[in-house]
């Protein structure tokens, strides 16, 4: 099996689960790609700086130049304009894949970058870049690459809906919440882009220029952060039913200016928005991402997942590097997929999940005391009970409907406790049993 190098610039919140992970994972990562990815060098600022994660300190370098010279794959992510554009673009030249999450360069000067790794037949990827660990640039790029995307709209930026959020729903006052999303990994080393809109700004330029196959760049973007967005703003939103998110909001307009009369163009935007409480943006909480896409044929789409956070984010980095690896294997587009392990297929019988169990029963004394004793015999722990009584003409001959909905518990467990109770006198018959799940 051939080896791949790969050199890490930047060991910070991403940097440094992205090391974890491809030591940790070599052998999975290798069985995937038909490589070992071989970590060559981290390059930092301080070989001695305390670092969250344990790694050898023999991968550290402060010398990155040399670092990028001997790799195949060059993984950026030390974030800012320089030094990562020269080491990005002498990667590029020494012939070696680079993987970037670096939005705001991406944003700022990313068709010279582009075109460079396209003169030098080498991949530039950045999944990482929009959305954290949400695979969202693949999807636009590829699976809707034959449709036509009319709008995008983001909530793209974790640090902001982190605080957002938080002022919601627990009163919690900005500069707190910022605190705790710099302390949890959200926030950018200089928290203004995330505040002020910049970082998603730059999102929604890199959304834009792949959904509408144009560039666009970071000027082209009108941006208002959530400074300006009081406790008050948020509380009389929510009397009104409606919830306060950043959005980018990339959508194709009717031109009717006199150049452009007839045709279409692009705005992209990125302010606070009142959203609807039923929309389901309002439902993304906390450092969550979601992107909702419209497209003509396809219809209304919506990916959602972690958009921020050191280990999210290396999802979506180690990703690009898997896919850019298998095209380095195998050349053309790669292997498109892995089904060489030997994981065993396991029967329903082996989930634990929760169960809701209608029953139809006699209206008696007792009758719960005598199902709840038999749940517990058969090891079937109860998490609620509901009862509506259904009044008959004659004493005596009422009945009650019972929903009860268990916690976890094995489908031989489950079998066995409905296969008894319905031995029961006072039990008229099971009504249905239904899985649970998301609870
Ligand atoms: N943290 C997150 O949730 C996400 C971050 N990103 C992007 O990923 C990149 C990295 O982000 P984080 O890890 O959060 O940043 P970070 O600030 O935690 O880490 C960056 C690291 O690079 C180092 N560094 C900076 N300049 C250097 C230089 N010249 N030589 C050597 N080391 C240098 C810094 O000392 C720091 O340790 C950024 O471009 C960021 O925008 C993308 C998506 C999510
Ligand atoms: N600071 C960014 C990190 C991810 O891109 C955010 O808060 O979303
Ligand atoms: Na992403």
């Amino acid at each position: 099996m051939s080896t791949l190098r790969i050199a890490l610039l930047g060991c910070g919140n991403v940097g440094s689960q992205v090391a974890r992970i491809l030591l940790e994972d070599a052998d999975a990562l290798a069985a995937r790609t038909g490589a070992r990815l071989e970590l060559t060098g981290i390059a930092v600022r301080s070989i001695d700086a305390p670092r969250d994660v344990d790694l050898p300190r023999e991968l550290f370098t402060t010398d990155a130049e040399a670092l990028v010279e001997s790799a195949d794959i060059v993984i950026e992510l030390m974030g800012g304009i320089e030094p990562a554009r020269s080491l990005i673009l002498r990667s590029i030249e020494h012939g070696a894949t680079v993987v970037s999450g670096n939005k705001a360069l991406l944003a700022l000067d990313g068709p010279t970058l582009y075109e460079k790794a396209d003169a030098a037949k080498v991949q530039l990827s950045y999944e990482a870049a929009v959305a954290g660990a949400i695979p969202i640039l693949r999807p636009i790029r590829d699976s809707l690459s034959g449709d036509r995307i009319t709008r995008v709209l983001g909530i793209v930026n974790g640090t902001t809906n982190f605080i957002l959020d938080q002022m919601d729903t627990t009163g919690a006052q900005f500069d707190d919440a910022l605190a705790e999303a710099q302390r949890l990994g959200y926030a950018e080393a200089d928290p203004t882009a995330d505040v002020g809109g910049h970082d998603a700004a730059a999102k929604g330029a890199i959304l834009a220029s792949l959904s509408f196959h144009t560039r666009f760049a970071l000027d082209d973007v009108y941006c208002e952060g959530i400074t300006q967005v009081t406790a008050a703003d948020i509380a009389a939103a929510k009397d009104a039913g409606f919830v306060i998110k950043l959005l980018a909001i990339a959508e194709l307009l009717p031109r009717d200016d006199a150049d452009g009369a007839g045709a279409e163009g692009v705005s992209v935007r990125v302010h606070p928005t009142l959203l609807p409480r039923d929309h389901p943006l309002a439902a993304v909480h906390g450092a969550f991402n979601a992107v909702f896409i419209e497209a003509e044929n396809a219809g209304e789409l919506m990916f959602y997942g972690q958009g921020a956070g050191g280990t999210p984010t290396a999802s979506a980095v180690l990703g690009d590097v898997v896919s850019a690896a298998r095209r380095m294997v195998l050349g053309g587009p790669g292997r498109t997929e892995t089904t060489t392990g030997h994981v065993p297929s396991m029967s329903i019988d082996a989930v634990r999940t929760s169960y809701s169990i209608g029953l139809d029963v006699a209206d008696q004394p007792g009758v719960l005391a005598r199902i709840a004793q038999l749940f517990a015999e058969q090891g079937v722990s109860i998490e609620t009970l509901r009862q509506s009584i259904h009044p008959a003409g004659d004493p005596g001959q009422a009945t009650a409907e019972i929903r009860i909905v268990t916690h976890r518990a094995t489908e031989a467990a489950l079998a066995a406790t409905v296969e008894q109770i319905q031995h029961l006198a006072v039990i008229n018959s099971v009504t249905s049993v239904l899985r649970v799940e998301g609870a």
